[in-house]
């Protein structure tokens, strides 16, 4: 396949690609030429950044200056981290391949990843040792991991000229397009973030339901629980007209296709989240035959829309009686308004 063309550092970047983002590296890899190299690098970058994030055998002090100057590592040929614990450990200890196609990039590309990596490593370090507590909090948070790399991608799409220029500015639809999948990673992960230690709902919110959060996963507070998961799913769902607003921008179908594939998959999952005690007893999936039928599906606007009707619905169908009902009917309305 044309992957023999390539550089062997590059031909080492794709194989990490697929090794840490499973179905995904398909779509990466299906970009237009333009842009397929770039977003490659970013993912990695983005993913070695994650990566020291998450490792919690790291120590703060250690970590608070390897996040804040990550991003000179991208110009440091020899940087490498080998004491790594992390499942996705190898695109630390094999930095420099990626670095090394990171600066085979094109200089107007070099620059956007390099000033998201400064900027999401900073905003990393603010909440290391503090959990989200209001909902402008859970904003700021999922802007610094996921929003700016929405900000990322949308300079590199406008910078390659396969997008408007309009696409690399309106920084705010970008930042949302981020933010909706990660609000939709963290209330799905419930679980499974309670069992790292790791606090992403904010309390702003689940403190109406209980003394502690994870009080939510005690079998006495379910429906407590329940209703906390439908408030925040709620304030996800705000997303979703501006989400299709900057998708009705995009020209160039191979990138329309890379945007719009984890937002089908984002809604999907927030409707089999919803109302679904399962959340606080294992890790809510959309099985793998319905994922690829929507990838298959998403590849215009009107179908997305209709997805995403689709999805809304299905969740507005099924609100129960509660203090929130009355909020969550009409945040899916105006969603359904704009599919
Ligand atoms: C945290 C996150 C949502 C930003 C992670 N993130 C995504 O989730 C990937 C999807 C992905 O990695 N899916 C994986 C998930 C998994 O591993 O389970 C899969 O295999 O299906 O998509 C996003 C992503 C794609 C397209 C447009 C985006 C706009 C704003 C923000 C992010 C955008 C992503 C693009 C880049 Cl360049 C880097 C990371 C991501």
């Amino acid at each position: 396949c044309d992957l023999m063309l390539l550089s062997p550092t590059l031909q080492k970047c794709y194989t990490y690609l697929k090794m840490t983002s499973r179905s995904f590296a398909a779509v990466i890899q299906s970009l237009d030429e333009e842009m397929r190299h770039a977003i490659c690098i970013f993912y990695l970058v983005l993913r070695a950044l994650d990566t020291v994030e998450d490792d919690m055998t790291i120590p703060v002090d250690v970590k608070v200056p390897m996040l804040k100057e990550f991003y000179k590592n991208l110009t440091d040929p020899d940087w490498r981290f080998m004491d790594s614990n992390e499942k996705d450990k190898i695109v630390l200890e094999d930095f420099p391949a990626i670095s090394t196609e990171f600066r085979n990039l094109r200089r107007v590309y070099q620059h956007v990843i390099e000033d998201i990596c400064k900027k999401m490593g900073l905003g990393m370090t603010v909440f290391l040792e503090r959990d989200v507590d209001s909902l402008a909090e859970w904003d700021e948070y999922c802007h610094y991991v996921a929003g700016l790399v929405g900000i990322g991608l949308s300079r590199l799409f406008a910078a390659s000229e396969l997008e408007d220029r309009i696409v690399g500015q309106d920084l705010d639809l970008a930042n949302k397009m981020g933010i909706f999948l990660q609000k939709t990673n963290i209330i799905r992960d419930y679980l499974e973030d309670k069992k790292e230690g790791r606090e992403f709902w904010p309390k702003e919110v689940w403190s109406k339901y209980g003394e502690k959060l994870s009080d939510l996963a005690r079998e006495d507070k379910r429906e407590d629980a329940v209703e906390c998961l439908n408030e925040l799913i709620s304030n996800a769902l705000e997303l979703i007209p501006d989400c299709i607003l900057y998708m009705s921008r995009l020209k160039n179908q191979s990138i329309f296709n890379f945007c719009a594939i984890p937002q089908v998959m984002a809604i999907a999952t927030l409707e089999r989240c919803f109302n679904n005690p399962s959340v606080f007893t294992g890790v809510v999936k959309i099985r793998k035959g319905e994922a690829v039928k929507m990838m298959m599906t998403a590849s215009d606007l009107e179908k997305v829309k209709a997805i995403m009707y689709h999805f809304t619905n299905k969740i507005e169908q099924r609100i129960p009686d509660g203090p929130n009902s009355s909020s969550i009917r009409s945040i899916c309305l105006s969603a359904l308004d704009q599919c």
